[in-house]
């Protein structure tokens, strides 16, 4: 089943339906280089496949440590990690949590992440709040040697063997990540933490439905089993037997690329509810690093609607016309809440009297998209019933397998992402590490 919806008339004007359509053929035999894995980077595919390969087992031990851990009765759970050792239960989490949880207090642990940053005074802040809490957490890396989550972990570790001591420290700490390289796993497995394994053949921005993003979101108390679900249920619906003209990623990729052909070289993520705030987030790495290289690539940007209406929306109506708005649409909130009548009437609000906000919201969308249409701005509507695990997992392969398609449509390898290193490579020659004394001393004659 399918419960997502694609409406691409309001980017008809700009590119018509025949341009996107004659996308087919290359669409369709990109979504099989994709599931036969003949194309670019052909050995990051493991995640074309991986929601019909989760097995009850691996679900089952998810949910099994989730509990152990909960069972601590944990006030906040750390997830250590950067980019797609980040974002995916970052997006997910947020999408599916009270906006409030963290001030209402709740059964769940609050989950706060680390290591996505070198902040150190977010660091310090967090460090000083642990102190007063209970705590576990999770350390989350590929490659098991990317710097930001090291040096968190590194604190973070002496500080709960400090609190709980080393041996229940280890209690509390899973290590996810590679299954037998880098200083992560060397250290988890002298530890004797319980560990998880992001496979080789997924790569990071890809890795939410591994334990990277399931064991985050377990622990804070969401339906694994409903997430993987609908990412299952969506790969079915964009499998290769599927023609162009009933999947919806195919056509999603086909339309973004035609616009792109079309001179509109950004995309712009927009939602209408803060809870998909870090959905966007996701979404910029999944397609920024997938299509971003060789010169070529839509930039992937993002916007909060209402709220940046007020900010960005003058740019987006008036500014370069280079861009093009993707929204997701949520059909329908979980709560109800009605505009009460007010016998003054001094905002002159009560023409909404009786109506739901969500009803405003709505007339907001439709009259931005076509306020933006008008100025210029081809809009893409992804409708999406509501926000709920089931569908949360849907709107992620449905964005992953149409990143896909749409990278090999660029001709690019969507699986790598070279260009991550250059800044590594300098801040590694900046702090003078071991072995990088040539580039040390390039770098430092140019200052
Ligand atoms: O999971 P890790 O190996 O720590 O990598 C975390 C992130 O950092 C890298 O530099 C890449 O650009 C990302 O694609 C990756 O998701």
């Amino acid at each position: 089943m399918n419960n997502i919806k694609l409406d691409m008339e309001k980017a008809f004007s700009f590119v018509s339906r025949d341009e996107v359509f004659a996308w087919k053929e290359t669409m369709e035999k990109n979504n099989v280089a994709l599931h036969e894995k003949t194309g670019k980077g052909n050995d990051f595919l493991g995640w074309v496949n991986l929601p019909t390969a989760i097995t009850e087992e691996h679900l089952s031990d998810v949910e099994e440590t989730a509990a152990r851990l909960r069972s601590k009765k944990l006030d906040i759970f750390v997830v250590i990690g950067i980019g797609g050792s980040y974002l995916g239960a970052k997006a997910v989490v947020d999408a599916l949590s009270d906006s409030f949880a963290h001030l209402k207090g709740s059964d769940a642990p609050h989950i706060l992440f680390a290591g996505q940053n070198i902040g150190e005074d977010y660091l310090y802040e967090l460090r000083e709040l642990l102190k007063g809490k209970e705590y576990a957490m999770a350390v989350i890396s590929k490659s098991g040697t990317t710097t930001e989550p090291a040096l968190a972990f590194r604190l973070l570790r002496q500080d709960i063997e400090e609190k709980y001591g080393v041996e229940e420290a280890r209690q509390r700490i899973v290590a996810i990540t590679d299954e037998s390289k880098g200083a992560l796993r060397t250290l988890a497995n002298t530890e004797g933490y319980k560990t998880y394994v992001i496979p080789d053949d997924v790569g990071g921005r890809y890795s939410v439905l591994t334990p990277v993003g399931l064991v985050p979101i377990a622990v804070a108390g969401f339906d694994v089993r409903a997430l993987v679900q609908g990412a299952r249920d969506m790969e079915k619906a964009s499998d290769v037997n599927v023609p162009f003209e009933e999947n919806l990623a195919a056509q999603y990729a086909a339309a973004r690329n035609s616009l792109y052909k079309s001179g509109k070289k950004i995309e712009i993520l927009v939602n209408f509810t803060p809870k998909l705030h870090y959905f966007s987030e996701w979404w910029k790495q999944l397609y920024g690093e997938s299509e971003g290289k060789e010169g070529k690539g839509i930039y992937p940007a993002s916007v909060d609607f209402t709220s940046d209406l007020h900010s960005m929306g003058q740019y987006i109506q008036e500014g370069e016309r280079i861009l093009f708005e993707t929204v997701i649409s949520i059909a329908n909130p979980d709560n109800e809440v009605r505009i009460p009548e007010d016998k003054d009437n001094l905002d002159k609000l009560n023409y909404l009297a009786g109506k739901r906000v969500d009803e405003v919201n709505k007339m907001a969308e439709l009259g931005t998209a076509l306020a933006h249409m008008d100025g210029g701005v081809p809009n893409i509507r992804v409708e999406v019933p509501k926000i709920d695990e089931y569908n949360i997992g849907q709107l992620i392969y449905f964005f992953e397998i149409a990143c896909g398609m749409s990278g090999y449509a660029l001709e690019v390898n969507p699986f790598d992402q070279p260009g991550v290193e250059a800044y590594k490579k300098n801040m590694f020659a900046l702090l003078e590490k071991p072995g990088f004394e040539e580039e040390t001393k390039k770098i430092k004659s140019r200052l």
